[in-house]
């Protein structure tokens, strides 16, 4: 923030990726303050995970530039960004206590900690474990945890290195709805504390516009029937979803972003 006012915190600058000579993404031009929580939605393959791997540098774009802080995003993972799938994001190996350890780890020169920094690592990962209502299950494996458990260990280890930038693709897509709906209320609990930037990819619009304080469709603007992947994607709304946003309905209406692919 700058005299009240937020400044620009991600920019994405006439973003165009391309897989070959398959064009998945075209003219992505998005800019996102700091704290803010993006929904990302759109149909099936139009590149939003794409767009998550160009803020995580996973990947670099064709053309156009990403900056995060002014600068291109860093390359190292975990640092800045914290990423969750909707599954596999925990180490199996580990128990849930050693998972959250390693989430902090990653902050460190050698990704590991020793001596006495391990005991406090294990002190804090102990803090952050009764934050998010796991300190019961802290010397479990992953694998006996019920979905939503493993959702909130993975957010918890994304969290524990402090990343200023959260990045969900589907987390909640495998879980029950009312479990679901407990990871809404923990989440947005968990955003209030810390006040990150959040990019949530999601297929339910409902679930999009009640986080997101912005709800971004990504669509094909162009379309050649004759060859559907003749031309890529890019932001084709940016809907204000504060104060719950526009209608559902009235989305549905006006940009057929669901309909089948
Ligand atoms: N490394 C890659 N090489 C070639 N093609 C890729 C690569 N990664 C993704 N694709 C293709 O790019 C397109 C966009 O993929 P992406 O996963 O970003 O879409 P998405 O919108 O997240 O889809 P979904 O909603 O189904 O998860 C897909 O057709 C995918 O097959």
């Amino acid at each position: 923030m700058d005299g009240g006012q937020p400044v620009s915190f991600v920019t994405a600058e006439n973003i165009f990726q391309s897989y070959g000579a398959r064009p998945i993404l075209e003219r992505v031009n998005v800019t996102v303050d700091e704290g803010e929580f993006i929904s990302i939605v759109g149909a099936s393959g139009c590149g939003k995970s794409t767009f998550l791997r160009l803020l995580l540098a996973q990947e670099r774009p064709t053309r156009g530039e990403i900056r995060i802080a002014g600068a291109p995003p860093a390359v190292e993972p975990g640092l800045d960004r914290g990423v969750v799938f909707q599954k596999y994001s925990v180490f199996p190996h580990m128990t849930v206590r050693e998972n959250i350890v390693a989430g902090e780890s990653f902050r460190t020169t050698w990704g590991v900690f020793s001596g006495a920094h391990k005991k406090a690592a294990r002190d804090r990962a102990d803090d952050t474990l009764a934050r998010i209502g796991l300190d019961h299950v802290a010397d479990q494996y992953p694998a006996t945890l019920s979905g939503g458990m493993q959702q909130r260990l993975a957010i918890g280890q994304a969290l524990a290195a402090k990343p200023r930038i959260l990045l969900l693709d589907e987390p909640f897509g495998a879980l029950d709805p009312g479990t679901r709906l407990s990871m809404h209320d923990f989440l947005t609990e968990l955003r209030a504390e810390t006040r990150m930037t959040v990019f949530m990819v999601t297929h339910d619009l409902e679930e999009g516009f009640k986080l997101g304080d912005r709800v971004l469709v990504f669509d094909k603007p162009r379309w050649d029937p004759t060859d559907p992947n003749a031309y890529g994607a890019t932001i084709t709304y940016d809907f204000d979803a504060r104060d719950g946003g526009i209608p559902f309905q009235r989305i549905e209406e006006d940009t057929h972003v669901l309909r089948p692919a």
